[in-house]
């Protein structure tokens, strides 16, 4: 029996620029117990990627902003809060830097995220002035509401379908995956993990993104 897993998605199942690995095709459409794809991702994007893997909508999007079990969606997080001091990080000079479209934060319900490329001194200090907290997941920034983080989400989703967090097994490569480690059985930081995500995992996995994630998934599957 294979155990239920948690995994983050940028830097744990793609690669380095985001894309995702076509592995994840092979491995997680028949794996036979829950997966929860918890990523700091908008929340369509995890949603997108059950459906496409034809998996069951279990999603923790946002940072743990928004989660999405058996149909049923609950939110997380001050989106007015975080709205507001990018307006004002904008007008101090900032760039949120994704564009006039902005897909990366248009359909953001909970928390906004801010383009690596931007000002991360201005950011950090408008982003205390409005008591936020600002998380970096190595692919963005995200100014969020404290209290705010994946496990919490986890946590929820366990109550819904009956399981522990301690059931599962974590992947992740960034400090937004730490919470989730922390109250997951087993968890896996994958080589090209942050410090935060390292320290925080049982094991620093030996390959980095997809390779690590799937050296975790096929020992899953024998074990
Ligand atoms: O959206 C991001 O910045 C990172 O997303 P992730 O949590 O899936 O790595
Ligand atoms: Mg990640």
């Amino acid at each position: 029996m294979v155990p239920p897993l948690v995994l983050d998605i940028d830097g744990t199942l793609t690669d380095a620029d985001g894309h995702l690995d076509p592995r994840a095709f092979d491995v997680l459409p028949s794996w036979d117990a829950p997966v929860v794809l918890a990523t700091g991702k908008a929340f369509p994007y995890p949603v997108s990627l059950c459906h496409y893997l034809g998996l069951p909508e279990t999603v923790v999007a946002e940072n743990g902003g928004v989660v999405l079990v058996e149909g049923d969606v609950t939110f997380a997080g001050d989106r007015e809060a975080a709205q507001a001091a990018a307006d004002e990080f904008v007008a101090r000079g900032g760039d949120l830097g994704w564009g006039p479209a902005d897909t990366v934060n248009r359909w953001r319900e909970t928390e906004i995220a801010i383009s690596l490329d931007a000002d991360e001194a201005l950011l950090r200090e408008v982003s205390a002035e409005f008591d936020l907290e600002v998380v970096d997941t190595g692919f963005a920034y995200h100014v969020k509401s404290p209290g705010v983080e994946k496990a919490v989400g986890l946590e929820h989703v366990c109550d819904r379908l009956d399981y522990d967090p301690a059931d599962f097994v974590a992947i992740g490569d960034s400090e937004n995956d730490a919470s989730t480690f922390g109250v997951a059985g087993q968890s896996y930081a994958v080589a090209n993990a942050d410090n935060v995500a390292k320290a925080a995992a049982d094991e620093v996995l030996e390959d980095s993104y997809m390779d690590g994630t799937l050296s975790v998934l096929r020992s899953l599957q024998e074990s």
